[in-house]
């Protein structure tokens, strides 16, 4: 299922905000509604301040997947996955981003900011918007995880 015209939360510290305006642009190009809750500088901020709005707003129900942008995405993803709602996957490469869909219904995917260029960012996160959940076996596990 593409998520046209879905809108999506995208977050990250300043280790990520670059990146972060970079795909704001691309989802939006690409016809997506996007909500930027920051950070808004490249001023040195705390990852959490941000990764937690992004993923109270999934959790939520009123976005339909997240991006949250760090330097490595371990601190975002972390703190995105202390939400009972929440499954953020680290993706590096597209088919993490696949597999994170596929298998493990992820809802929000983050983004290694130092560590990958950005049209790979980019093919990351169109992965991760255009993917389904395949359910199946996979809907016992993802069920589990939090029940
Ligand atoms: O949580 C992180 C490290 O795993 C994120 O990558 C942050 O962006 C990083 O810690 C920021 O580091 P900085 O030296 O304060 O720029």
């Amino acid at each position: 299922m593409t998520l046209a015209k879905k809108t999506i939360a995208i977050g990250g510290d300043h280790a990520g905000f670059g990146y972060k305006s970079a795909l704001v642009q691309f989802l939006e190009e690409a016809g997506y509604a996007v909500k930027d809750f920051g950070t808004d500088t490249a001023d040195s901020v705390d990852y959490p301040d941000f990764a937690h709005p992004v993923a109270a707003a999934v959790e939520s129900g009123d976005f339909e997947r997240g991006i949250l942008v760090c330097g490595s995405a371990n601190g975002v993803a972390i703190t995105a996955n202390k939400h009972q709602g929440i499954r953020a996957a680290i993706c590096w490469q597209e088919e993490l981003a696949s597999l994170a869909r596929q298998h493990n219904d992820a809802n929000v995917v983050c983004i290694p900011a130092r560590f990958i260029d950005i049209d790979l960012a980019k093919a990351i996160v169109n992965t991760f918007m255009t993917t389904d959940f395949e359910g199946g076996r996979h809907a016992n596990r993802v069920c589990k995880i939090s029940c």
